[in-house]
Order: C-alpha cells, then structure tokens, then sequence
C-alpha cells in the first residue's frame, strides 16, 4: 500500500519526520511516497480473534482499511469474504442534526444491519446509554461522553460477519468502558472474524486468542497472542506462565 505525496515541499524535513515514526519513504521518484505496507501475506479465517500490535505508524490502521475496502492494494490482492463492520472512529456515520433514536438507526445500517434489526434491539440499546429522554433530541446537543455511550450503545448491538476494531473503542470513558466490557465480549463473541488494532494489552488479551506484530508496515511476527506479545514487549512483561502487566 503506497501513499503518494504530492504536495510535500521539503524532502529533508518529510525524511526526518518518517524517520521518527513508523512510515517508509521511498526517494527515487519525484513525487515521494509512503510505504505505509509491504510483503503482507495474512489469511485469517472465520473463527480468528486476531490482535494487530505495533509502533506508531506501523501500518495496523492501514491494514484495517484495506480489509475494510476503503483501501485498495497498490499492488496485491485482498479478497474479503464476508459483511464486514468497520469501526474506526465511534462518531463517524453520527448525524448532529438528527436525534439520538434516529442517530441509533443510521448508524445501525451503516454498520450492516437491516431496518428491522435495528428496531428490535432500539429499546435495549436505549436502556444501556441511560441518555434517557435525550435519545429524542438532536445529537449536537450532547456531550462528548453522551456521544460514546450512544456509539457504543449503537456499535455494541449489531452483529457482525467481520469485525474490524482500531483503538479509538479502547481508548473511552473508564467507567462506562466498565459497563460496556461484557457487551463489548458478546460483540466479538458473535463476530465471525475479529481483527483489533490497539496499544492496550489489557484489551487485547480479554479479546483476541492470535496477533500480528507490525513494523514499518512489515508484518515481524504473527502467531499466538501471548508469543506475539512477549516477542513485541519483551520476555521481562510476559513471563512464560505470567499474566500481562506491561
Ligand atoms: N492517508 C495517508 N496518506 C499518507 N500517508 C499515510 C496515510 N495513512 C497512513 N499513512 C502513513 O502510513 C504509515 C502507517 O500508518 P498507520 O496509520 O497505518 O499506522 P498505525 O500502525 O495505525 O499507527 P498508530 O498506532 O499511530 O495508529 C505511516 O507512516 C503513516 O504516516
């Protein structure tokens, strides 16, 4: 996966700045460009929990998107099989002029479900954000927290074939990630596939079983969670028998 940069003024300044963090340039050409993936070769079947790790622009995002199809490989193919349920961003697909009922249904369908669906499971959805008769008014109204808890609400209910997760879910409200844990367990339980980018042991270990340890948009290790996970963070944070405590 190549990103060309076409509006990129100073080469020594992009060089440094992609030398911190995770991307690739390559210099030979005019136009530089991010090699934001390369040399991926992963099948993942119906049944697999899998956890992406890596640094800061190691290309776990990327790789979301292309199994999501918003990304096409440069060069490669990607066959997915299956309804895939891409959540990236939990307010993305909200409407701030609708109400929060409605917002229930939009989001519902943009994540694969039917009309029908989504309306048997309103009521239930509405009880687990406790926004009471806030579901009637217009979301620009909320909070940023009462935001979440519709999102979570919304993303929490649906069932889906492929399950794409990036961080951003991780990374809410404590107490109320607290209340969302076991619906979040369920989520994945009844997703066929599950593929979950994060930096939080803790979230990965309760919901993936394999991983794929990314680095410069190359794939370093992929196998089991634990081993992924001791070779990533080292053998001191993931003793043999130990339970994660990075
Ligand atoms: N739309 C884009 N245009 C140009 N470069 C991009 C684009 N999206 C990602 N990149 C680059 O691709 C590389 C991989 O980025 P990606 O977002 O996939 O990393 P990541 O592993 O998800 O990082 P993080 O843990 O920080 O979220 C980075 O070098 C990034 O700068």
């Amino acid at each position: 996966m190549d990103f060309p940069i076409f509006d990129a003024k100073s080469r020594s300044l992009k060089k440094t700045v992609l030398g911190v963090v995770g991307g690739n340039i390559s210099s030979d050409t005019k136009v530089p460009i991010i090699e934001a993936l390369r040399d991926i070769n992963v099948d993942l079947q119906h049944g697999a929990r899998v956890g992406l790790v890596g640094h800061n622009g190691a290309g776990k995002s990327t790789l979301l998107r292309l199994l999501a199809g918003i990304y096409e490989p440069t060069r490669g193919t990607a066959v997915v099989e299956g309804r895939v349920a891409p959540v990236f961003d939990l307010g993305v697909g909200m409407d701030p002029e609708i109400s929060g009922y409605e917002n229930i249904m939009i989001r519902g369908l943009f994540l694969g479900m039917t009309r029908k669906q989504m309306e048997k499971r309103v009521d239930d959805i509405a009880d687990f954000t406790e926004l009471g008769d806030f579901l009637s008014m217009p979301l620009r109204t909320y909070s940023t927290g009462m935001r979440v808890r519709l999102a979570l609400g919304v993303v929490t209910s649906i069932d889906p074939e492929i399950l794409l997760l990036d961080e951003g879910i991780g990374a809410v409200d404590a107490a109320f990630l607290e209340k969302a844990r076991d619906r979040l367990s369920d989520l994945v339980d009844r997703a066929g596939l599950l593929v979950f980018a994060s930096h939080s042991d803790e979230f990965l270990m309760r919901l993936c079983t394999s991983a794929i340890w990314m680095e410069h948009g190359r794939i370093k290790q992929q196998g089991p969670l634990k081993d992924v996970l001791r070779a990533y963070k080292g053998p001191e944070a993931y003793p043999d028998e130990g339970h994660g405590a990075a």
